[in-house]
């Protein structure tokens, strides 16, 4: 029997926003385990609570109540010193924006969170990482002179730098037009074969048949999930989701 803790793991997570009258139940008693090196897509309407799991899950939120643990780390609970350092270390993040320092070339993009961590990067480190997502030859130059798929790779190097327990996702396809988001999403995809967990919240079907494993919200809630699912199932999942009476 597998022995491992999760990757990740939620037990009964609720985030609220707002008080009283006003007060917007974002998360719903969430319970969810990662297996490490799978690949998990996150899906659900507008406004199910999507970026607010993938936020408290990375340690970059707080739930109301409830427990998340990274790896046998318990997250909730730790100060805001000891989040910030376990986000350094622990954790990658690519977002939908590519969020390259626009004055700096590729490989100074992708060895700051070294610096950040009190490391001096190693040139080789760093272009090894450039070369992992086939930027290799585009390393001294600045985002600018980038397209939006060389960004996003970019930013992937910069996520992977730090050999992170887990990478997540924020709509990391949804500024890029779709073969060049299929590129990242196969990117995404060798990586998990390779033993990296990630989690990735999309709106797109596509991009969701690339996981391993699909998980729907809706109203904060889990609703449903596939495993080893085709772009056309997973459509038809979001569809039923939509039109069921919450
Ligand atoms: N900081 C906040 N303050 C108040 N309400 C919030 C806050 N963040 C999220 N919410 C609310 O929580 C609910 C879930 O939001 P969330 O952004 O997690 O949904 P989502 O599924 O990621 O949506 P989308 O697909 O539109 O990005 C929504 O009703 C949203 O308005």
């Amino acid at each position: 029997m597998n022995q491992q803790p999760a990757a990740v793991r939620l037990d009964t997570v609720t985030r609220s926003f707002g008080k009283a009258a006003d007060a917007v139940t974002a998360l719903d008693g969430v319970s969810l385990a990662i297996p490490r090196g799978s690949f998990t897509a996150i899906m659900g309407p507008s406004g199910s609570g999507k970026s607010t799991l993938l936020q408290c899950t990375a340690g970059l939120d707080r739930p109301t109540s409830g427990r998340v643990f990274l790896g046998d780390t318990e997250t909730t609970g730790l100060s805001e010193r000891r989040l910030t350092l376990l986000r350094r270390e622990r954790i990658g993040f690519v977002f939908q924006a590519f969020n390259l320092l626009p004055a700096l070339t590729a490989e100074q993009n992708v060895a700051l969170p070294l610096r950040l961590a009190g490391r001096r990067p190693r040139r080789a480190e760093v272009r090894a990482v450039l070369e992992r997502v086939g930027l290799g030859s585009r390393a001294r130059h600045r985002p600018t002179e980038l397209s939006g798929g060389q960004q996003q790779r970019g930013a992937l190097a910069r996520a992977l730098v730090t050999r992170p327990e887990v990478l997540f996702g924020d709509e990391p396809t949804g500024a890029l037009d779709s073969r060049t988001g299929r590129e990242v999403l196969e990117l995404l995809r060798s990586m998990s074969d390779a033993g990296q967990t990630v989690i990735m919240v999309t709106h797109d079907p596509v991009a969701a048949s690339y996981a391993d494993r699909v998980v729907f919200l809706a109203d904060g809630s889990i609703r449903d999930e596939l495993c080893d699912p085709a772009a056309g199932q997973i459509a038809a999942r979001m569809t039923a989701l939509a039109v069921v009476p919450c």
